[in-house]
């Protein structure tokens, strides 16, 4: 392998907040992070209105110019929700490849058709969800396969956020014709928690979630959802996931994501010590905690921390638990450049560093760069539409539908 970096060469649609965070991030030092493989320069930047951005690197004043510009080879799509479909159209078939942010698009229609697009243009299309490149995000996935908890049972994931009320309805997550509400703005991170740790649980194999129910808190005015709740059964693996967003509260930082498995939890232990109790004349332990889980803190979106507790051997040690083992995987900036460094070995046609579970990996014949991959191991073309279906069927079930003429694509 050379011993110079792979460079990705981005170009950057929306001069918006994510966009400037993705940007912040993919020009700090490798070093930051430990990687000596790939590097970012960023090309161009693009907004609708030329008047708003005049700084290097080159401005440009629409989004097509920067699709066009010779040195862009990635495009980078931070607008809107309701832009997403047509911005990530315009870089693909101009030929660059695209990372589209979350949510990928309105519906699943739409992304199985940008699929198709980049398919026939043999570009690469990922949908910018970070989280599955987050080192803590990994750590904890590794805990859960290992077996550190027992089988896993149940994840529990939230993101809410306080914007009922204190941000403006025609702000981006609460007005219908931006397409807002909290499943498309917060639901994919409970959503990527749940997909990555029992989805892609080794047992599982990819085997989709069944009988998926899901309740809506709808805003009385502008009719976007304000709170969605859904469960997500993996029958194979005896295993649900409950996943809630809302705009109505915060997620506590504590406890932003729980995961809880069989160590500990056997009714043979709870009958121990109901009969301990009793042979010692204590009331029966209806409160013995028997639980070996995972608690992840940080936000969903951006864990830093998770922390492991469960029983000592509980048949012998009453009630007694390990001290809560904390793995910290505390991070530089704000931790959009690991899905940055990703995506640039996709281009450059490299494997994962670490084991995907149950992936075929595609290869793209015939690239100017490089043999680089056509869709990302870790973020598939099939795991966005996956979502993007659950979701759909969640809006529907919840009665909510979109603007008129929002969705250009549709089932
Ligand atoms: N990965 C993550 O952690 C996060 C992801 N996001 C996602 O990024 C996207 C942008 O969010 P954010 O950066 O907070 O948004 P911003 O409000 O900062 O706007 C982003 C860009 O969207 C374009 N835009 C603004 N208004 C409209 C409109 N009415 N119609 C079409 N386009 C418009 C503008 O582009 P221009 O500069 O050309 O005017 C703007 O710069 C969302 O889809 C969101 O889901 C958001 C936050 C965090
Ligand atoms: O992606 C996101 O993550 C964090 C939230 O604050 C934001 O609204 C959302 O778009």
């Amino acid at each position: 392998m050379s011993t110079k970096p792979f460079v990705a060469q981005w170009g950057i649609l929306g001069c918006g907040w994510i966009s400037s965070e993705f940007v912040k991030d993919a020009c700090r030092p490798m070093s930051s992070r430990s990687v000596t493989d790939v590097s970012h320069a960023i090309v161009a930047v693009g907004s609708r209105d030329d008047g708003l951005i005049d700084f290097a690197p080159e401005a440009c004043g629409s989004y097509k110019a920067v699709v066009d510009h010779p040195n862009v080879n990635i495009v980078y799509v931070g607008t809107m929700n309701v832009s997403h479909y047509e911005d990530a159209k315009l870089a693909l078939e101009g030929g660059k490849h695209c990372l589209l942010e979350k949510p990928a698009t309105l519906n699943a229609a739409e992304w199985k058709h940008l699929v198709s697009i980049a398919q026939a243009k043999k570009v690469f299309l990922m949908e910018a969800v970070w989280t599955r490149f987050n080192p803590c995000m990994l750590a904890v996935q590794k805990a859960v396969f290992d077996g550190e908890i027992g089988d896993v049972r149940c994840v529990y994931s939230d993101l809410s956020m306080d914007a009922f009320g204190k941000r403006p309805d025609s702000h981006r997550v609460l007005s219908a014709e931006l397409a807002g509400g909290a499943l498309l703005d917060l639901g994919p991170y409970p959503m990527v928690w749940s997909l990555m740790i029992l989805y892609r649980h080794p047992r599982n194999n990819m085997s989709p979630p069944e009988n998926i129910g899901s309740t809506m808190l709808r805003h009385q005015q502008t009719g976007v959802d304000l709170a969605t709740n859904w469960g997500m059964p993996f029958p194979k693996i005896n295993a649900m996931a409950f996943c809630s967003a809302t705009l109505l509260n915060e997620t506590p930082g504590e406890n932003v994501t729980r995961i809880v498995g069989s160590a500990g939890t056997t009714s043979s232990t709870t009958l121990l010590h109901t009969e301990r109790s009793r042979e010692r004349g204590k009331r029966p332990a209806a409160l013995i905690l028997c639980v070996s889980e995972i608690i992840v803190q940080g936000m969903t979106s951006r864990p830093l921390k998770y922390i492991v507790r469960k029983l000592v051997n509980p048949e012998k040690e009453d009630r007694v638990f390990h001290a809560d083992e904390v793995h910290d995987h505390t991070f530089d900036g704000f931790g959009l450049y690991w899905e940055a460094d990703a995506v640039a070995r996709c281009l450059r046609g490299e494997r994962p560093a670490f084991k995907v579970i149950g992936v075929e990996k595609t290869r793209r014949p015939g690239l100017k760069s490089a043999d680089g991959l056509l869709e990302c191991p870790e973020m598939t073309h099939a795991e966005t539409s996956l979502a993007m279906e659950i979701f759909d069927k969640i809006r529907k079930d919840g009665g909510y539908k979109y603007v008129d003429g929002l969705e250009k694509v549709k089932a």
